[in-house]
């Protein structure tokens, strides 16, 4: 990126401050409260939650007005009303009563439900859709589709997540896989949007691959039904030869360099977008997808955008740089940071070698298979190799990697969907966001190269509250790294041997040895029948 072409992400957007002056002036205040560090870290991280940096913690009595973690959040706020009831009439005075008592109700609640937030002036959580309509006055058609679904309680990060973005803030989340993200951000989108516009693009989705923007496609449709939104996917042949000038889009869907390629080669104009929501955010902040994000946030040069973070994956890196371009979001934790869906049932197993693997997957899979199941792999040539040794057999068994083409890489996801294929052999292309129902059983044929393509891989079962089971293959190659996995495992409730906990921690990067090629027989035989 040249000088003159400053990276969003990191050097902040530059507009017409003379129109925008209004908008300015937000901005200008936002941004000298996120220039002091302090009063950041004091006012929007609460200490019951792990800080993005390291934080003194301060000592505080405990206090009648404290009954409950979370409350405090707005006690130390700066933004808080003080009650100072001398000064106060007492019609005012009764109104901060009540808010208290407010705040006081949604702490509680909050804390049943293991939602975690830090910011000021949070929005009550749902405790039901219903509220939709009885807060928000949103329109028949989504609770209908929501009902239609068969969805009929929020779950936690919808409960926090839907208001804070109804109510026009900015927010990051992080809550365990197939909890229901995806509505959460879904929802308030269509609200907000009220109704199709041929105004140009008002909302993009990025989704880090095009299973998961196709998914998403998806679910949008479904919760739009019967309201005549333009709803568009980004796929190839639009990008490539899409009328943009033209193309009626409330809300599209993409991988982000598609999206980057069709705002640079063809002049998609992103500037009146209103919503912006990156899905598997710390994946789309991973170096490989960063430049086209970071082009997409800024080609969204609307000034009054909503911009949303969401995954089950958060690491503090990803919080930093997610605060450099965020206007007093507010963030939503889900349980514990990082860690898996407690309803997996998680075991590790010891194989020896690479070879050893081969055999243990038959062997478990003739001891009990138990359909659909995913089996994970390092990467595409070693997907080929296993789906080699694999489809001779009685299994149905199908491969999905990114050197397949694109109708064959649906037709695997479909045929997994509706049962026709009973072992999907993948690599990390599926192993974010991909909602397959019911997926029994997930293996870790290659162990995952990090803690968090781990939780991501395993949370492809026990989605929505349905059990299911991980198991994770491990070499000697791979002991060294087992203590991160073993932390996840036992933090989600699984046991984990007491060996394991006690190796040496590791400054983890990626973890990709090179394996030995995936054969029954062993590479020597193989040479000598080529002689
Ligand atoms: N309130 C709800 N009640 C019941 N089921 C729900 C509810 N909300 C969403 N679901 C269903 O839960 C499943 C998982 O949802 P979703 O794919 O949004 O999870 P996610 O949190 O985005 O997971 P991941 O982190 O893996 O992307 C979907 O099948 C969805 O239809």
């Amino acid at each position: 990126m040249t000088d003159k072409d400053p990276s969003f992400l990191f050097s902040g957007i530059t507009f017409n401050r003379k129109k925008f002056s209004g908008d300015f002036a937000r901005f200008k205040e936002k941004k000298e409260i996120n220039d002091s560090e302090e009063t950041l870290l004091e006012n929007i991280i609460p200490e019951v939650e792990v800080a993005a940096k390291p934080v003194k913690k301060r000592k505080r009595k405990a206090s009648v007005s404290d009954p409950v973690e979370g409350f405090n959040v707005f006690k130390n706020s700066k933004t808080k009303p003080v009650l100072e009831e001398n000064e106060e009439s007492e019609t005012a005075s009764q109104g901060k009563k009540e808010l208290y008592r407010q705040m006081e109700r949604d702490a509680i609640f909050r804390k049943q439900h293991n939602i975690h937030t830090s910011g000021t002036n949070i929005s009550s959580p749902l405790h039901d859709f219903s509220e939709l309509r009885s807060r928000y006055k949103c329109k028949p058609y989504v609770l209908r589709n929501l009902a239609e679904l068969g969805i009929k309680e929020p779950t936690p990060i919808q409960m926090q997540a839907i208001p804070i973005l109804l109510s026009g803030r900015e927010c990051f989340a992080c809550a365990p896989t197939g909890s229901g993200k995806t509505l959460a951000f879904v929802v308030p989108m269509l609200m907000k949007l009220k109704k199709a516009s041929k105004d140009g693009i008002r909302a993009v989705i990025l989704c880090p691959t095009r299973e998961l923007a196709s998914q998403t496609f998806r679910e949008c449709k479904k919760i739009a039904k019967g309201k005549k939104f333009y709803i568009k996917l980004m796929t190839k042949q639009l990008a490539n030869t899409g009328e943009f000038s033209k193309l009626p889009c409330d809300i599209l869907i993409s991988t982000p360099l598609r999206l980057k390629s069709a705002v640079n080669k063809r002049k998609l104009d992103l500037s009146r977008v209103e919503y912006l929501v990156l899905d598997e955010s710390d994946k789309l902040f991973d170096l490989g997808l960063l430049k086209p994000v970071d082009a997409v946030v800024k080609a969204c040069s609307n000034p009054s955008i909503i911009r949303s973070l969401f995954s089950a994956t958060l690491p503090d890196t990803v919080e930093e740089l997610a605060r450099t371009i965020m206007h007093d979001a507010v963030r939503v934790i889900i349980g514990r940071k990082n860690s898996a869906s407690e309803s997996i049932k998680q075991k590790l197993v010891f194989v020896g070698s690479e070879e050893g693997k081969l055999m243990a997957l038959r062997q478990t899979f003739e001891e009990s298979l138990n359909p659909p199941v995913l089996v994970f792999v390092q990467n595409k040539e070693r997907a080929k190799d296993l789906y080699k040794e694999l489809r001779f057999g009685d299994i149905r068994v199908d491969v999905i990697h990114s050197d397949l083409p694109q109708p064959q890489r649906e037709n695997a996801i479909d045929n997994f969907r509706c049962g026709k294929t009973w072992v999907l052999i993948a690599t990390d292309v599926i192993a974010r966001g991909m909602d397959f129902k019911g997926v029994n059983c997930v293996v870790n044929y290659d162990f995952p190269d990090s803690s968090s393509a781990y939780i991501h891989r395993i949370g492809r079962s026990g989605r929505a509250g349905r059990s299911g089971e991980a198991v994770t293959f491990y070499t000697e190659a791979d002991t060294r790294y087992l203590k991160n996995i073993a932390n996840v495992m036992k933090a989600s409730g699984c046991e984990v041997p007491e060996w394991i906990l006690s190796l040496p921690k590791l400054k983890w990067k990626k973890h990709r040895p090179k394996r030995e090629f995936i054969a029954t027989k062993p590479q020597d035989d193989e040479d000598e029948e080529e002689e």
